[in-house]
């Protein structure tokens, strides 16, 4: 675990001296844009233009905002057109890793050891923190957008000339624009991230508050699923992936390891029903990867789980009756 400072790599833990115990994410630094035209997006330069082939993504299996992206990639019909490499779960001393002797993750493009080299390969003298996801442009051999969120609006509608791609699903639709960004904010900053804020904390008030906020908002989502299918209505949207990613984690990392016990998702019978709803629509389970998931959490972050053993259970089910149909 570390950042590069200057183009070199230092190993470091995150800093919460700074700010009493609190955990605070740091902002994605790459902020361009894949559009259609190649012309500049709402941020960043122009020159990416969307077409098969040209970019390659970079993800953990166990990373939530890595996990958008392939949801995005999946549903929307880009696998042919946009490659991907996993870097292995362990994030250690050097950060992510690439494992060339494991086939699951090598870095298909330049066969690096480490992710950090990818960015000072973008860029000699960053300085940063190294995350995951990265959308790469090999044309230009440089990072299009390290920042999930921007990711999944390229994939939404960027490609949809592309041969396959499915241009009539929108999940960004502009009739919802203004629910879906109500929504994202307040699920990103009190569960999304809330999640981290818990389990990162180091100071107990910094901690509870985390937890009073995360259940709060759990509760409040428990609420609007009584009587709609989805966040936003009858029709899903980039709100509900946003999400699914932290709730397929969460019984088998958050309410343990990040002390989010008050308690489980499965305890929650319209959360519960809506993940597995999520869970089972067609190509989605295979972007999940529990065990990916749980190794990446319990033996990376040393500071939280120092033995590094990781937990057996518990029992996951998404794949029995998720009963949605009769929910408007
Ligand atoms: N804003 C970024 C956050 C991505 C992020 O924090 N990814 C984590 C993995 S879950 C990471 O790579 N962390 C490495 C680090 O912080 O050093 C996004 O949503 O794309």
């Amino acid at each position: 675990m570390g950042l590069l400072v200057d183009g070199q790599w230092v190993d470091q833990w995150y800093d919460t001296d700074k700010t009493d115990g609190k955990f605070e994410r740091e902002a994605a630094r790459f902020r361009n844009w894949v559009t259609a035209d190649g012309s500049a997006g709402p941020s960043g330069v122009d020159g990416f233009k969307a077409e098969t082939g040209r970019y390659h993504l970079y993800v953990a299996m166990a990373c939530p905002w890595a996990h958008r992206t392939l949801v995005f990639r999946k549903l929307k019909g880009l696998e042919p057109h946009i490659s991907v490499s996993v870097v292995h779960p362990d994030m250690l001393e050097n950060g992510w890793e690439f494992r060339p002797d494991q086939p699951g993750h090598r870095d298909d493009l330049y066969g690096l050891q480490y992710l950090h080299q990818l960015y000072t390969r973008a860029a000699p003298d960053y300085s940063g923190r190294v995350t995951v996801p990265v959308l790469w442009d090999k044309r230009q051999e440089t990072v299009v957008s390290n920042e999930s969120a921007e990711i999944i609006r390229m994939f939404n509608s960027a490609f949809n000339g592309l041969e396959g791609v499915d241009a009539g699903l929108d999940f960004y639709p502009e009739a919802l624009r203004d629910d879906i960004e109500g929504i994202n904010e307040r699920v990103y900053d009190t569960v999304n991230n809330g999640v981290y804020k818990a389990g990162f904390a180091t100071a107990q008030d910094k901690y509870e508050k985390a937890y009073r906020e995360l259940f709060d908002s759990l509760d409040w989502l428990e609420a609007i699923l009584a009587d709609r299918r989805y966040l936003t209505g009858s029709r899903i949207t980039e709100a509900d992936w946003r999400l699914f990613t932290t709730l397929v984690r969460f019984d088998a990392v958050y309410y343990s390891h990040f002390k989010c016990n008050r308690q489980q998702i499965r305890d929650y019978p319209n959360l519960s029903g809506y993940l597995r709803e999520l869970y089972q629509m067609p190509g989605v389970a295979d972007t999940v990867d529990i065990g990916q998931i749980k190794r990446h959490y319990y033996v990376s972050q040393r500071t939280v789980n120092p033995t590094q053993i990781v937990p057996v259970g518990p029992e996951l089910d998404f794949s029995s009756p998720h009963g949605r149909e009769s929910v408007s």
